[in-house]
């Protein structure tokens, strides 16, 4: 099994307004509240060389890019610190402090205890406006679907690509980006944290559309062979591009480095060149 098949069973017992987007969304009258947890892990999430402060970095950055693929400013993170070895912990909350700090957060508490594998929690609250709130769910026939960024780049990081370690393992999530979109009009938006492919199903699927993407123009990491540089962009987990729809009026958006890569339709499906995409990613899986 894997944990998209448990995020079905987890949402015949919540409901899919709960489980449908990035953040759980928070009516607080004036404003909307947003609020993501995310636990990262040695065996699955911090490849072999990572240091502390490189694996707290990432523990703020997963959570805040959540919080930025609603169109949210994040108010404050909390962290929650599962260690083998005690004086790891330092560095690994000056390196989730150092994140939220250059995206305009704080860290402002968590939680800690022993464990024989380091285990990181992070959770995140934001915050915004009714107008600028996306969901997963907004994409309307006629819309661009575009990209930030470059996806692929954690991958061959992970690959053994030297250059594109730093993008592995100090990933930056798409605060300001998404905040812009939010405030621009995107209709539907997700980080591509799990891979592009698999991101692109999970919004077709939010929205109850079919997306067309055209291989030929997706970004993809330089310097890697052209069928490798391919894969990891359609395939490869732990970019924090964002992932958005819009109408064509409104593309492309200032200040936003992003590519259009496909159009919305009505139907259902992901579809590259024509051809059914594969829905494969990063997943985590059960026996
Ligand atoms: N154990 C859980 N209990 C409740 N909801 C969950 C659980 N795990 C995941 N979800 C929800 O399922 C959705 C997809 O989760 P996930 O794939 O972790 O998202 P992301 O890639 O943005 O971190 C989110 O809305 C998340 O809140
Ligand atoms: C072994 C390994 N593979 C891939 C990555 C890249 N990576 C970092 S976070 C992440 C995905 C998890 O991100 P997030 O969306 O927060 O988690 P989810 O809840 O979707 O599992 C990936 C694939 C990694 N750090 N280590
Ligand atoms: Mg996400
Ligand atoms: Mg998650
Ligand atoms: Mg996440």
């Amino acid at each position: 099994m894997d944990d998209r098949a448990l995020v079905r069973a987890i949402r015949a017992i919540i409901g899919t307004d709960a489980t449908d987007d990035d953040c759980a969304v928070i009516d607080d009258g004036e404003n909307y509240l947003v609020m993501s947890t995310d636990m990262l892990h040695e065996t699955t999430d911090f490849p072999n060389g990572m240091t502390s402060w490189q694996m707290g970095w990432m523990a703020a950055a997963v959570t805040l890019s959540d919080v930025a693929s609603m169109g949210a400013h994040p108010i404050a993170l909390l962290l929650a610190v599962g260690v083998d070895r005690a004086e790891r912990v330092e560095e690994i909350t000056r390196g989730a402090d150092d994140c939220c700090r250059a995206y305009g957060c704080r860290l402002m508490g968590g939680d800690m205890d022993a464990h024989t594998e380091c285990t990181l929690v992070s959770t995140g609250l934001g915050r915004v406006s009714p107008e600028c709130l996306v969901r997963r769910r907004g994409a309307q026939p006629g819309d661009v679907v575009a990209v930030t960024g470059i996806p692929g780049q954690a991958q061959a990081g992970l690959d053994g690509y030297k250059e594109y370690w730093e993008a592995l393992v100090v990933p930056r999530p798409g605060v300001f980006e998404g905040q812009a979109l939010g405030r621009a009009g995107a209709t539907a938006m997700m980080d591509v944290s799990d891979g592009l492919s698999i991101s692109l199903h999970d919004l077709a699927e939010a929205s109850g559309v079919r997306l067309d993407v055209t291989e030929s123009v997706i970004p993809r990491p330089e310097g890697v062979p052209a069928e490798d540089a391919a894969r990891y962009a359609l395939f490869g987990g732990g970019d924090f591009g964002l992932l958005f729809t819009c109408p064509e009026s409104v593309f492309p958006i200032a200040g936003v480095d992003a590519t259009g890569i496909g159009r919305v339709s009505a139907g259902s499906g992901v579809y590259l060149d024509g051809m059914a995409l594969e829905k494969v990613g990063y997943s985590h899986y059960w026996e």
